[in-house]
């Protein structure tokens, strides 16, 4: 399983620096909405100008106009771009369309999806490269995890890979490892992390099953 770190909340320097310090033991960089929002894809291509190396994923969160906004993403030099499943087919499918002509792939939120076992079979089907459940942020604090909905899609996703995001910490990293996820994606867990390269290696060596 692969570690993807969420940048949120973070201005485009304080997301470089702290990048500095993982950039060799992350697996996957996300330049989060909140600095999309405030800084436009500018903070996707100083994140990858500086980090070539690094796998960059731009959380755009594209609910329409899907071709040009994907566009926009990859351009800026994202590696993955990220549309929501609740978008339409042709939203999805145009945001895959232009995220591989440029040979780089397209990752599908599944936030405030229904039923996601459905979705889910749909969205492999259209040859996406990732599906990720997802509790968001603003309803965490209601108790609501991603855990479950990651155990029903990873039974019926046949050919993307499955991600899971929201709320996820050093004490269930593993738990999204044994459920099937391809990618763990963490956010404020390591981002308010006193000693952030400390707490990545720690992710790290659970998910390579060094500790439990
Ligand atoms: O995409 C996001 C919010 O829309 C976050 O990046 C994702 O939810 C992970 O953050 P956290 O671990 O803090 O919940």
């Amino acid at each position: 399983m692969k570690l993807q770190i969420a940048l949120d909340l973070v201005d485009v320097d304080t997301a470089l620096a702290m990048v500095e310090k993982i950039a060799d033991i992350i697996d996957i960089v996300e330049v989060g909405t909140p600095m999309i929002v405030k800084d436009g894809v500018a903070a996707v291509r100083a994140m990858k100008e500086r980090f070539p190396q690094v796998t960059v994923l731009a959380d755009v969160k594209i609910a329409d106009g899907g071709f040009i906004e994907s566009g926009y993403a990859v351009d800026a030099g994202a590696d993955i771009v990220t549309v929501l499943a609740i978008a339409s087919d042709p939203t999805i499918q145009g945001a895959r369309d232009a995220a591989h002509q440029a040979g780089k792939e397209i990752y599908v939120d599944m936030l405030s999806v229904p039923d996601v076992v459905a979705r889910a079979k749909e969205l492999d089907a259209m040859g996406v490269d990732y599906i990720g459940v997802h509790t968001a942020s603003d309803v965490q604090s209601l108790g609501r995890t991603p855990y479950e909905e990651l155990e029903q899609i990873a039974k019926v996703v046949k050919n993307a890979k499955v991600a899971a995001a929201g709320g996820i910490n050093l004490d269930t990293i593993g738990k999204v490892k044994a459920l099937g996820a391809d990618v763990g994606i963490v956010g404020s867990a390591l981002t308010k992390a006193p000693d952030l390269r400390r707490a990545v290696e720690s992710y790290q060596a659970v998910i390579k099953g060094e500790t439990k």
